[in-house]
């Protein structure tokens, strides 16, 4: 028996109208592994079917919304996400509008098509049925012709303003959402806390679906539905009452059986994801297993997650059958049910054989549109789960706020003096990572801080660049507490050059000013100069070079990130130094650059400092261990005690990278001298000459 289905894709996109047979119309009614069908294989999350914990609600006092909302969320949350997702669509109004009106138009056309055809049957198969407003034949033909065009046209118009519009609230808030996430506290980035790239892209989407997609949808199966419904009450009320007693159980039977065959799938896929992360992390780590023979037992492993694969599988195939066989063998007997008594009511003259198959085809309607219904509650819910994490991102208060203090003036110059200072990280609460700390840092005065990995030398620069903020004690410059202050404007006041810096795809140029972006090409060209960027002027494109395609050394990394520190022209440099070593003319020219800072400029210098070479060069070290300063001065002092932790310290590091070179008590004339701030010099002039760095035009 062939029936004529309006169905939907679960992709969401394509409306197939298609004469198929009956039998595979009842099990098209839901849709099996639509993760799979869809290509979204890397969304394993489910929203609407995983309640997020329920806030207490009193039940009396919320409404059907509410209630219906609340199945997938807390109601508070999920109203006000499903509120915020209207909302978003205000600035679209006009064109959604336009498309439901045209989406009525559209669905009018279609809902016309069983009646059409039974009267057509009609017409073709008896001699006394009359062509409606005494139209000929040809004047009949060219005006369904005429309808079923404009009906087209409505559909395609619905379907690209409703696409654009999703697409323009979607970009919308993915910007939104992207300088949400920016301007959180790096914690809540860093640590996964915000999974923001799953809101910024999947939960995002989503939304925007739910506004456009899910809402037209919804609306063309309430017209399916009820126009359907009416029209059947119109051809005949007795075989509609027989076929509502029927196909409605059975269609929400087939649906709940299509959601439960579509848990099993995902559950599948989940299980899929779970090889194929063993399979990506034991190919990419090869070597290693190789080199440990392990190949056995990464089989072993890889086997265990197939064959749960597999028996997820088997359960899902023989779930399959069962809906298969269920479905088809129900609607076949539905449809006889309704082709017996219908036929009966035929032969007694009550309806025509046009009207009778106008009926079956509404019913096939209205079980679709039953069905779309289903799906619209539940892709709504699924919007708003996925709202409620889009919106919580967009609606969260950084722990650093951005937008309040007072406007540091960028030549203020002072002190800087951790008072006090107690800290521990968010994550790891009752972890004192710094007790008590106090240093003070003159202007211009070159601070290195010393300590074995993990003493907490690290975190004193972050809490310079309040990524966070000290639990005790605060931090000061030139004696304002750097919380009052705007933080954009306080980031201004600082260069920081990170242990691993990071470069971003572009060009050095645009590397060098990131952050600066109307810098100008001769600020670069001086602050690359400054920092011994020489390898730029080497290279065939120069400050033009596309960074994806250089492989720099960690010593050119460094430099390249100090010419972006200096371009700032910070009141305070915080130098992070890698932790490996840097061959001996790498480490020569990042010090000769930090050399020329320490002349030339009123900066204050802030060292984490690994390398000898690095702390010689500082006013004064301070040691730290166990998050307290334990001892501090210069060069010449600590490391001529005999009994200082800072020798203890250095004889360990060197140890551990030269072997021969083991430190030896100074002579006060073998102790090289810190840099001591100078007004410009001579010395510096004759070393820029020894490197021959390109001069400034
Ligand atoms: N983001 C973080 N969240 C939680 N703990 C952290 C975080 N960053 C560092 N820690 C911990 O804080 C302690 C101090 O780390 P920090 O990086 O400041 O030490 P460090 O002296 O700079 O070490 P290294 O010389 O190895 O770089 C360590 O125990 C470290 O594991």
């Amino acid at each position: 028996m062939l029936g004529i289905l309006a169905c939907r894709s679960t992709a969401g996109s394509q409306r197939l109208c298609a004469a198929i047979n009956i039998r595979s119309a009842w099990a098209q009614q839901v849709s099996i592994g639509p993760l799979r069908q869809t290509g979204l294989t890397f969304q394993y999350r489910t929203y609407s079917t995983e309640p997020e914990p329920k806030k207490p609600t009193n039940p009396a006092k919320t409404g059907f919304v509410s209630r219906l909302l609340s199945s997938g969320t807390g109601p508070a949350t999920s109203v006000s996400s499903f509120r915020k997702i209207i909302a978003l669509a205000k600035p679209e109004r006009k064109p959604l509008l336009t498309a439901v009106g045209l989406l009525f138009v559209s669905s009018t056309v279609s809902m016309s098509i069983p009646f059409t055809i039974g009267r057509l049957i009609d017409f073709f198969s008896s001699t006394n049925v009359q062509i409606p407003f005494g139209l000929s034949t040809w004047q009949a033909s060219g005006s369904l012709l005429i309808i079923f065009t404009a009906g087209a046209l409505a559909n395609a118009g619905r379907a690209y303003l409703m696409k654009m519009s999703g697409q323009r609230i979607v970009a919308r808030l993915r910007e939104q959402t992207y300088s949400a996430a920016l301007h959180q506290e790096v914690e809540f980035v860093e640590r996964g806390e915000g999974d923001v790239l799953s809101r910024l892209s999947v939960d995002t989407s989503i939304v925007g679906e739910s506004v456009t997609q899910n809402l037209s949808d919804g609306l063309r199966a309430v017209v399916m539905s009820f126009v359907g419904l009416g029209a059947m009450f119109y051809l005949s009320p007795t075989l509609t009452t027989l076929m509502l007693c029927v196909v409605p159980p059975i269609s929400f039977g087939a649906v709940f059986y299509g959601r439960y065959l579509k848990k099993l799938s995902n559950r599948t896929q989940e299980a899929m994801g779970e090889m194929s992360k063993h399979a990506t992390e034991s190919l990419s780590a090869l070597r290693t297993v190789q080199a440990y023979n392990a190949q056995p037992q990464e089989e072993l492993k890889f086997h265990e997650r197939v064959t749960h694969v597999l028996s997820l599988a088997k359960k899902e195939a023989i779930a399959s059958g069962i809906f298969f066989g269920s479905t088809g063998w129900s609607g076949n007997i539905t449809i006889l049910a309704l082709l017996g008594y219908g036929g009966s009511l035929v032969s007694q003259g009550q309806i025509t054989v046009g009207d009778l198959t106008s009926l079956l085809l509404y019913t096939v309607y209205v079980g679709s549109g039953l069905q779309m219904l289903t799906s619209f509650f539940s892709s709504i819910m699924r919007g708003i789960g996925a709202g409620t994490r889009v919106f919580e991102l967009l609606g969260r208060k950084p722990a650093i706020p951005a937008d309040t203090g007072v406007v540091l003036d960028a030549n203020r110059r002072g002190p800087v003096k951790f008072e006090n200072v107690g800290f521990e990280y968010p994550s790891r609460k009752g972890v004192e990572i710094l007790k008590d700390f106090d240093l003070e840092i003159g202007v211009g005065e070159s601070v290195a801080i010393v300590g074995s990995s993990g003493s907490g030398k690290s975190s004193i620069q972050a809490l310079l660049l309040r990524y966070y903020d000290p639990i005790k004690g605060k931090v000061t410059f030139d004696g304002q507490d750097i919380r009052e202050l705007k933080i954009d404007s306080w980031r201004d006041a600082i260069g920081i050059v990170p242990q691993d810096p990071v470069l971003f795809t572009g060009t050095i140029a645009s590397n060098i000013a990131f952050g600066n972006p109307t810098a100008t090409r001769e600020q670069i060209e001086d602050a690359a100069r400054e920092a011994n960027c020489e390898f730029v002027w080497g290279m065939p494109k120069g400050f033009d070079t596309e960074i994806g395609r250089l492989s720099l050394s960690g010593g050119q990394r460094q430099r390249l990130a100090i010419a972006r520190a200096l371009l700032k022209k910070p009141a305070i440099l915080a130098l992070d130094e890698a932790t490996s070593a840097l061959d001996a003319n790498s480490e020569h020219r990042v010090n000769d650059a930090v050399d020329k800072i320490l002349r030339k400029r009123q900066t204050t210098c802030l060292f984490v400092a690994h390398r000898l070479s690095t702390v010689v060069r500082a006013e004064r070290i301070v040691v730290l261990e166990g998050g307290r300063i334990v001892e501090s001065g210069t060069y010449r002092h600590l490391a001529n005690d005999p009994d200082s932790r800072f020798r203890a310290l250095m004889s360990e590091q060197l140890n551990a990278t030269n072997a021969q070179q083991v430190i030896k008590p100074h002579t006060s004339e073998s102790v090289p001298e810190p840099v001591v701030v100078k007004e410009k010099d001579e010395e510096v002039e004759e070393k820029e000459e020894e490197v021959s760095l390109p001069d400034k035009k």
